[in-house]
């Protein structure tokens, strides 16, 4: 039997949903094993994998998320296309067969797909529908109307919401949202992106309106640590929160209430029509350096993994999106839907009508450039700096990574 290690970020309840989708392609065939390992974080599984390609010890199949989209695929000879694989493992790829919102992010400018979409999540609004019933009002379609919504619940004595992965939800998909350009060279996909369009006035009256609701009790920062945002909507301390497609399957199984889920809001006075966010969560990376058997079995391994089975389970036990067409057919034809329709609004979202700028982005030192964000966030929030002073620090900075990047890879 020839392994196959698989190494990924998916800890928790998701980490047991992998460990379940290896097992069962191992129970279905004997020429390969799959070993899923768990790497710890995102950026963690990045540079432990990027460290091991380097030392000849590099995993099957990585794990990377969209943040790390431009480092795997910029560092020369470490990623081998999945369309090649596939294609020369004599499977039929058609990218078309993907969800419209999942079909760019990790393909290059060409359209040719690099990575191989998985866990697809994009962000979402989740609400506590006891609370938000309580209080007589509607989910918020618009930041307008989470404005007005935010201020009846603190009346009532209640917190209105708060956000994990600040920059994720508050800069890449505020962008997405509102078909607006995030960096130059059309996102970073025609070359190196050089500038963050950060520092705009969009984002600056966005962040300026959050300061004033965190004043008034209205939205809750609680830093950059993601649980640190989640749990308090878990313990009912918020009423809403945003955070990803992808929790939807855990939080289901937690909350004691009832639980509500909605598009993520936009200014209405930025773009009457919004529509798409991009595609979170991660992707999965076939590394170079392995026999030809071995990437025969990692191809084996995807095509199980983009079956409509295989995805519509994937899908209904986590909240990430069904990332196929036939996948997101099968799951409507199954009434999984009608049952629980907030399980539906990721994949809604998704495919909600795109523009120009909601294909992807592809920034260089991006992990390392959304520090920089979480630090100013955390000096706007706790009013050590002010919006004007932070966003131009966050430009400057931001600059001189995106165009050290740039040079490596000339
Ligand atoms: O929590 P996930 O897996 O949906 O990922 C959220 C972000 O896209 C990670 O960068």
């Amino acid at each position: 039997t020839t392994e196959i290690t698989w190494w990924h970020a998916m800890g928790g309840e998701l980490g047991e949903t992998v460990n379940q989708l290896a097992k069962e392609y191992n129970a279905s065939q004997t020429e390969y094993k799959v070993v899923p390992v768990y790497k710890g974080s995102y950026v963690e599984t990045l540079t432990a994998g990027i460290a091991a390609f380097r030392a000849g010890e590099a995993p099957n199949i990585l794990q990377v998320a969209d943040v790390g989209a431009a480092t795997i695929m910029n560092a020369p000879g470490v990623a081998k296309p999945v369309q090649d694989i596939l294609v020369s493992a004599g499977y039929d790829f058609h990218s078309k067969d993907y969800i419209a919102g999942v079909r760019n992010f990790y393909a290059d400018n060409q359209g040719k797909m690099i990575g191989m979409p998985f866990n697809s999540s994009t962000p979402v609004l989740y609400y506590n529908k006891d609370i938000l019933n309580k209080v007589g009002v509607q989910p918020p379609k618009t930041y307008e109307d989470l404005e007005k919504v935010a201020a009846r619940l603190k009346d009532k004595g209640y917190a209105g919401f708060s956000q994990s992965l600040t920059p994720w939800i508050m800069f890449e998909n505020f962008k997405s949202r509102h078909n607006l350009p995030l960096a130059d060279q059309n996102n970073g996909y025609e070359g190196p992106a050089t500038k963050l369009m950060f520092n705009t006035p969009d984002m600056r009256m966005h962040f300026h309106k959050l300061k004033a609701w965190s004043d008034k009790g209205y939205y809750k920062y609680y830093g950059s640590d993601w649980d640190a945002n989640q749990t308090p909507f878990e313990r009912q301390e918020v009423a809403m929160w945003m955070g990803s497609s992808g929790s939807f399957g855990g939080l289901r199984n937690r909350v004691k209430f009832s639980l509500g889920t909605t598009y993520l809001p936009y200014w209405d006075s930025i773009n009457h029509n919004a529509g798409r966010t991009f595609i979170g969560g991660a992707a999965l990376f076939a590394l170079n350096g392995h026999s030809k058997a071995e990437e025969k079995g990692v191809a084996g391994f995807f095509h199980y993994l983009t079956k409509a089975d295989t995805q519509v389970f994937w899908h209904e036990a986590t909240g990430y999106v069904p990332v196929t067409e036939a996948a997101y057919e099968q799951a409507k034809a199954s009434g999984y839907y009608k049952k629980q329709p907030d399980a539906e609004i990721g994949v809604k979202q998704l495919s909600l009508p795109g523009g120009d700028w909601t294909r992807g982005y592809r920034l260089g030192f991006y992990p390392q450039i959304q520090q920089i964000m979480h630090r100013e966030f955390d000096n706007i929030f706790a009013g050590t700096s002010t919006v004007e002073d932070s966003f131009d620090k966050v430009e400057k900075e931001s600059q001189v990574l995106l165009k050290r990047f740039a040079r490596t890879v000339k």
